[in-house]
């Protein structure tokens, strides 16, 4: 009887000191529309491995909405959850490891301060700075280009062929040349979709709002508008495209277009097939998980 009982507390001693704590990796890209709020788990023990290792969770938050920073907390708060939810919950506890690439910082400080309220005993925030990106920058002023933008031509480095045209479609435009050696060589910045289009409606009477997101933007019109609302998506569309191609031509030709941000789908359908397009709609974040230590 010895034996079972003293072997059946080193069992439960075994499962306890195997209940370590799931590290979750999060990258978070604070832009000017939305924040994209990307995870991943990184358990420390095959058991939880085999029951959390997915690819990572994306999750774009609109900073139109006045409840965003909440719904970040709450999101992460219920990823915690799910994962703490494995078979031995109740020992088994979730710590976040954050970095932060931010454009927008009157967004990024409050958010900041949320998280560590909010998880104050097991979460880490890095904000993520130009000393962290590794490729090299050859423009006038290196510390002045907006982090997205080395983020995304870094990840697109990582991932296709160089020379490269990284384009990233959101609040505004950017559309970056890597050279063949990997060297960020500055770019192009023209304004949004949504931005044109407010631009349009703000500056007019009788011009509507329109709101990309909802819109099926993935459709190019095909011939003139023959209605305002078209009219004007087709104006936006082919002078956001136009302008794409244009550069294509004065950054020199063969080069691999990779397309991100909120609105890669509605860019990539209104380029004509010949760019080959590769879209990648979550660059800049996925280049914070890229960043962020396995273990
Ligand atoms: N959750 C969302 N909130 C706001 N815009 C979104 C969302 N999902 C997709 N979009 C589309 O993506 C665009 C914003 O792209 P995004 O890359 O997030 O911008 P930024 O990085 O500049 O904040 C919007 O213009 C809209 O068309
Ligand atoms: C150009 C940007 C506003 C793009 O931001 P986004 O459209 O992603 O919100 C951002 O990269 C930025 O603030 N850049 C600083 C200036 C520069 O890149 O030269
Ligand atoms: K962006």
């Amino acid at each position: 009887m010895a034996d079972e009982q003293s072997s059946a507390n080193e069992q439960q001693l075994q499962d306890e000191s195997s209940c370590d704590v799931v590290m979750v990796r999060v990258g978070i890209d604070v832009g000017n529309t939305a924040i994209k709020v990307v995870t991943q788990s990184s358990p420390t023990d095959g058991k939880a491995k085999a029951s959390h290792d997915r690819g990572p969770l994306l999750r774009s938050i609109s900073l139109r909405d006045p409840e965003w920073i909440t719904k970040c907390v709450e999101h992460l708060r219920l990823l915690a959850e799910q994962l703490s939810g494995c078979e031995s919950s109740d020992c088994e506890s979730v710590c976040y490891d954050v970095r932060v690439a931010s454009v927008n910082r009157g967004s990024a400080e409050p958010l900041v301060v949320a998280l560590d309220e909010a998880f104050f005993n097991c979460i880490r925030v890095r904000f993520v700075t130009h000393e962290d990106v590794a490729m090299a920058i050859d423009v006038s002023f290196p510390e002045r280009v907006g982090i997205d933008r080395l983020l995304g031509a870094e990840a697109a480095f990582r991932r296709h062929e160089a020379p490269l045209i990284v384009v990233d479609a959101g609040t505004t435009v950017t559309v970056d040349f890597v050279s063949a050696e990997g060297i960020f060589r500055g770019g192009a910045i023209l304004p949004g979709l949504e931005m044109q289009t407010a631009a349009l409606a703000a500056g007019t009477d009788a011009l509507p709002k329109l709101d990309w997101a909802s819109h099926r933007c993935r459709e190019m019109p095909e011939g003139p508008g023959r209605d305002t609302v078209a009219a004007m998506r087709l104006g936006v569309l082919a002078s956001v495209a136009g302008a794409v191609e244009r550069l294509l031509r004065i950054y020199g030709g063969a080069a691999t277009l990779v397309v991100t941000g909120g609105d890669a789908g509605c860019l990539v359908d209104a380029l004509p097939a010949e760019c080959d397009a590769v879209e990648e709609p979550h660059l800049v974040a996925q280049a914070l998980l890229d960043l962020l230590p396995l273990e």
